[in-house]
C-alpha cells in the first residue's frame, strides 16, 4: 500500500508551513482565549465567551458548546492560565479530528486504482491532482490523468501541464467533449499501459446541479462498465474560505458522487479554519490533505494533533 504521508518535507519545515498557513485562524483563537482568561476566573460567563470565540472560528455551535463544557469541567471558580485553556481546547479538537485523519491509500492490489476528483471550480482540484501525481511518481508508480473537466479549456491545459511536469500520461479531448467519454478512454488507456493509478478530473459547476449530477453519474456508470469496483476513491476538494458553504458542498457531493474522502485547501486564506472541525464532527469523512498556501508543497498530509495545536497557536 502507498499513502500520501510519504512526505519529503522535514518536520520543522512541515510545522512552519502549517503554522504560517493557519496564522489567521490561530491568532483569532489564541488572542480570544488570552483576552478571556487573563486575570479572570473560569465561570459560566467566561465559558460562554469561549464558546463565542470558537463559533467565530467556524467550529460549529455543537462542537463549540461541547469544547467549552469540557474546559469547564471541574474548574469552575478557579483561575486558569490561557495556555492551559489552549491546551485543553487543542485536546478536544484533536479528539474530533483523530478519527477522520486518514491518508489517501492507493491499494496496491487494485490496478489501476481509479480516483475520481470532484469539487467546485477553483477549490483546488487541479493542485491536488498535481500533488498526488507527483507523489505517486516519486514512489515509482505509473499514473494516467483523465481531463474530465471538458467544460473549460483552461482546466484541460492545466492538467496537461501537470502531466508534463510529473511524467504522467494524459487522456484529453477538445473542450465541450463528453466527460464520461474521457473517463472511459482514461480507464482504457490506464489498463493498456498497465498503470497503477488513474486520476479523473471532473467539472465543478455546482450552480447547475442537475447537469453536474447527471455528468458525474454518467462518469461513474461508464467506469463501472469496465471495472464494476471502480471508482475506488472519490475525493472532494473544499475551499476553506467559503466557510459554512463547505458543509453544503459536502452534502451535495456526497449525494451525487458518493464522496469517500476530503481535501481542504486555502486554510491560509481564512480566520475561520475551524470549519474543518465542524465538517469532521458532522460528516465523519476521512480528511486526506490540507492546503495552507499556494504552492504544491503547501498541500500537506492531515495530522489531527498538529492541526489541533496549530489552530489554537500552540507549539507542535
Ligand atoms: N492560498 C492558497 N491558494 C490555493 C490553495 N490551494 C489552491 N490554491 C490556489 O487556488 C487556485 C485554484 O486552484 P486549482 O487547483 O486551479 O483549483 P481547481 O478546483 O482545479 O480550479 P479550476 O481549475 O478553476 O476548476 C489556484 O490559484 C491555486 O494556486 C491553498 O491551500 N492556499
Amino acid at each position: 500500500m502507498n499513502d500520501m504521508n510519504d512526505t519529503t518535507v522535514s518536520r520543522p519545515g512541515f510545522w512552519k508551513r502549517l503554522t504560517q498557513g493557519l496564522t489567521r485562524t490561530a491568532s483569532g483563537l489564541s488572542s480570544g482565549i488570552t483576552d478571556l482568561f487573563t486575570k479572570r476566573k473560569l465561570d459560566a460567563d467566561t465559558l460562554e465567551d469561549l464558546e463565542d470565540v470558537l463559533i467565530r472560528a467556524d467550529l460549529g455551535v455543537e462542537t463549540s458548546t461541547r469544547i467549552a463544557e469540557a474546559v469547564g469541567k471541574g474548574r469552575y471558580d478557579k483561575s486558569i492560565e490561557p495556555d492551559e485553556v489552549r491546551a485543553l481546547v487543542a485536546d478536544e479538537i484533536e479528539a474530533v479530528l483523530r478519527p477522520v485523519a486518514h491518508p489517501l491509500v492507493f491499494a496496491a492490489d487494485i490496478k489501476p486504482f481509479v480516483l475520481l476528483m470532484v469539487g467546485v471550480n477553483g477549490s483546488g482540484k487541479t493542485t491536488t491532482i498535481g500533488k498526488l501525481a507527483s507523489t505517486l511518481k516519486a514512489q515509482g508508480k505509473k499514473v494516467v490523468l483523465a481531463a474530465g473537466d471538458t467544460f473549460r479549456a483552461a482546466a484541460i491545459e492545466q492538467l496537461k501541464v501537470w502531466a508534463e511536469r510529473t511524467g504522467a500520461s494524459i487522456v484529453a479531448r477538445a473542450p465541450g467533449a463528453d466527460a464520461a467519454g474521457v473517463a472511459f478512454d482514461g480507464l482504457q488507456q490506464a489498463r493498456a499501459e498497465g498503470a497503477d493509478v488513474l486520476i479523473i478530473d471532473t467539472a465543478g459547476r455546482l450552480q447547475n446541479r442537475a447537469e453536474l449530477m447527471a455528468e458525474l453519474e454518467k462518469i461513474v456508470r461508464v467506469i463501472k462498465k469496465q471495472d464494476p469496483t471502480a471508482p475506488h476513491a472519490v475525493v472532494l476538494t473544499l475551499d476553506a474560505t467559503v466557510g459554512q458553504n463547505a458543509l453544503q458542498q459536502v452534502e451535495a457531493f456526497k449525494r451525487v458522487a458518493g464522496v469517500t474522502g476530503l481535501v481542504m485547501t486555502k486554510l491560509d486564506g481564512t480566520a475561520r479554519g475551524g470549519i474543518l472541525v465542524a465538517i469532521a464532527a458532522r460528516h465523519s469523512l476521512p480528511v486526506h490533505l490540507i492546503g495552507v498556501g499556494e504552492g504544491i508543497d503547501d498541500l500537506q498530509p492531515f495530522e489531527a494533533r498538529d492541526f489541533a495545536r496549530a489552530i489554537v497557536g500552540l507549539e507542535g
